[in-house]
């Protein structure tokens, strides 16, 4: 039977051991061993203007270094705040928003691997947690040293990769350091109001100095056109002021 959009969803224990809502009476769908094939929990994916906001945060994580942070980037792409970084408890964003979304298998944290999208969305958050790499190092890009999550100090084994290797070695863009590149277009922010109107009066004050250097030239050229041909008043044949001044001197001297 399809699920029907807007029925009651049950919410307990009882009906879905798994603890997804399945509707009452709803045999579990062999093909979504996660429950929950009905309506999504949220009904909207990540805009592109999200990792456009994400990417501009400048630091990577904030105390308690955890998914209660502000302000943090880690946080943030991780989908605990909103894109813009302010925490909120009811927030879903970015990675948390794609899995609430997806429901089923892929909305549970013990289940979603089995979902194949799972590489696709944790491959793009992690192309985005590069690129954040890339825009801010080496700045703003600091990896807590202490207070963080066990296991989460930048000089911490990350679990469960064997042979050993910290968080520190993995926190290093790609290209550079790792043998991969991502291949993503990414999204532009729109100007402001305050950009739109400094770079049109830039524009304006730019233009402004074009055409009065312009009309300057064309009013030299005509004027030296115009000049051309013309007698001057004083020729080559006649004698400067200082020839004449510099002969009498001379003069002057021999009388003497
Ligand atoms: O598989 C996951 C499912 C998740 C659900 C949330 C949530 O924000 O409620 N976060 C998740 C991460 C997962 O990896």
């Amino acid at each position: 039977m399809s699920p029907v959009f807007g029925e009651p969803l049950c919410m307990t224990d009882a009906c879905h051991p798994h603890g997804s809502p399945r509707r009452y009476g709803e045999q579990p769908d062999p093909t979504e061993p996660g429950g929950n094939s009905a309506r999504p929990m949220v009904q909207r994916l990540p805009e592109p203007q999200d990792v456009v906001d994400c990417l501009e945060l400048g630091t990577f994580d904030t105390p308690p270094y955890y998914s209660t942070s502000s302000e943090s980037f880690r946080n943030t792409i991780e989908g605990y705040s909103a894109p813009q970084g302010n925490y909120d408890p009811i927030v879903r964003s970015l990675h948390n928003l794609a899995h609430l979304f997806l429901n089923g298998t892929g909305g549970q944290t013990h289940l979603s691997p089995n979902d194949p999208i799972f590489v696709l969305l944790h491959t793009f958050t992690d192309a985005i947690f590069d690129e954040w790499l890339r825009r801010h190092s080496p700045g703003a890009a600091v990896y807590p040293m202490e207070n963080a999550p066990i296991g989460h100090n930048r000089d911490f084994n990350m679990v469960p990769f064997w042979p050993p290797v910290t968080n520190a070695e993995m926190f290093v863009t790609a290209p550079e350091s790792l043998g991969y590149s991502y291949e993503v277009e990414w999204p532009t922010r729109p100007l402001s109001m305050t950009e739109v109107i400094t770079i049109s009066i830039v524009g304006a004050v730019v233009a402004l100095a074009v055409i009065c250097f312009v009309t300057t030239c064309a009013v030299r050229v005509r004027a030296y056109r115009s000049y051309e041909g013309r007698e001057p008043l004083l020729g080559e044949q006649y004698q400067r002021y200082s020839d004449d001044h510099d002969l009498r001197q001379d003069k002057t001297q021999s009388v003497v």
